[in-house]
């Protein structure tokens, strides 16, 4: 079963609440993936010796991975952490997340620079296509803990919005004609 997606309302409500519209505007999984975001569904209870996260990782050349755990008492810096995390920006590179316990909310933006709330629990994994405009929050439960993937030696560097002039970012919409 897919992930759940939706457009989001323009309240200016905490951000960890879902911000649905009403009635609500949901998104497929095909929708997410004209945008280049891609999920998969695992099971995370055996994420430490799982063959369809090892095959996953080798067929997308996954080489890195490191667990961060998402809550005020693990993560230093957790409130800068987290004002960082939910900026509008973008990345060199793609941003592979897979959810190992808890929940999260990932933000992108559509063709029409719509925000897109894809909301990921345990088993989620996901990947946002590097370029595209996105941001993080933890939802009401103030909880997660993710593994984050990487094609080599990673780099996590964000740069927040604008960054239209960027050959990442050009490549990226170039990519959406047509899808
Ligand atoms: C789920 S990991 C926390 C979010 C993050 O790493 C990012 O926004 O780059
Ligand atoms: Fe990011």
């Amino acid at each position: 079963m897919g992930i759940e997606a939706w457009y989001m309302d323009s309240s200016d409500e905490d951000q960890r609440k879902p911000h649905k519209l009403n009635p609500n505007q949901p998104l497929s999984m095909e929708d997410l993936q004209k945008l280049g975001v891609y999920h998969w569904k695992l099971n995370a209870d055996i994420y430490e010796s799982d063959p369809e996260l090892e095959k996953i990782r080798k067929e997308q050349g996954y080489s890195y991975m490191d667990i961060i755990t998402i809550h005020k008492d693990t993560l230093p810096n957790y409130e800068d952490k987290l004002k960082m995390f939910f900026e509008e920006h973008l990345h060199l590179d793609d941003e592979i997340r897979y959810i190992l316990d808890g929940q999260a909310y990932f933000d992108v933006r559509d063709k029409e620079d719509r925000w897109i709330r894809i909301s990921m629990s345990k088993g989620d994994l996901i990947t946002l296509p590097a370029g595209i405009y996105h941001r993080f929050t933890l939802d009401e439960t103030n909880y997660t803990k993710a593994m984050r993937l990487f094609v080599g030696e990673p780099v996590w560097k964000a740069y927040n919005r604008p960054a239209d002039d960027f050959d990442i970012r050009k490549k990226y919409l170039a990519s959406l004609q047509g899808s």
